[in-house]
């Protein structure tokens, strides 16, 4: 994980020392809790993910991840030619994303994150970004999800249209890989949304869940 600002407070868990390396600041707040949350926008490729995080960091002012930003030259040659990524191709990117959400968190800001995310495990490294994350305590995880669906054949459209336009190294040869993968445990709480209607009312119905957590101020219109 990149360097902590040392005069932000922030949740460390179990390491009663760093709590106290900011106790001047966390007095001159008056106990005032400083947090941030990582909203990640995640599904198949196509769904939308990139489209509704932008629109959702916009909306809080806050900054905006991603994921295809991180990617490797490799990763992207192998999915350009029509071959999905490995897991021992996806770890060494996810860690990485989870490093810059992470210096987000540490600073105690919001973050909106456009990552496919498919499975638990890869969700988990994600989730450790939050440094009191203790695994399965999605509840409390200052790193939250939201799953966009959407039938086969309304991605692959997109998809498509998007390979012809020359805007996507992903060819939507891939999609099925992706589906097959995609798998969410009931206990992680992710809400799914319909990813055909207006991205405007997902980030609406976004920020409408997580208000009360969002340290960015949420404008009257939310
Ligand atoms: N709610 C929506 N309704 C209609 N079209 C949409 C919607 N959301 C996104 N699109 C369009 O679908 C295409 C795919 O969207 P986007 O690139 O945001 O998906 P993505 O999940 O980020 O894809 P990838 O993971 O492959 O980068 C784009 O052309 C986008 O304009
Ligand atoms: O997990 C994966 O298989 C990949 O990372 C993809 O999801 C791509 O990042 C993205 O969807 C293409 O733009």
């Amino acid at each position: 994980m990149a360097g902590s600002d040392p005069l932000v407070a922030r949740p460390v868990s179990n390491q009663e020392s760093e709590w106290t390396s900011s106790s001047v600041l966390t007095d001159l707040l008056g106990n005032f809790w400083v947090a941030g949350l990582a909203i990640v926008i995640m599904g198949v490729s196509g769904c939308g993910k990139s489209t509704v995080a932008a629109l959702l960091a916009g909306a809080l002012g806050c900054s905006f991840i991603e994921a295809d930003d991180y990617h490797s030259q490799a990763n992207k040659a192998k999915m350009s030619n029509g071959i999905p990524l490995s897991d021992a191709d996806r770890v060494p990117w996810l860690e990485s994303l989870r490093d810059a959400i992470g210096d987000r968190l540490d600073r105690g800001e919001d973050v909106a994150v456009s990552c496919s995310a498919l499975q638990l495990k890869y969700r988990e490294i994600l989730r450790a970004a939050d440094r009191s994350y203790n695994p399965g305590d999605y509840v409390t995880c200052r790193v939250k999800f939201v799953c966009l669906r959407a039938s086969a054949e309304v991605i692959t459209e997109r998809m498509q249209r998007r390979s012809d336009e020359g805007k996507h190294f992903m060819p939507a040869s891939l999609l099925q890989s992706q589906l097959d993968l995609l798998q969410i445990n009931d206990a992680e709480g992710i809400t799914e949304v319909d990813a055909t209607v207006r991205p405007d009312d997902i980030v609406r119905d976004t920020i409408a869940q997580f208000r009360e957590k969002l340290a960015s101020t949420v404008p009257p219109c939310f």
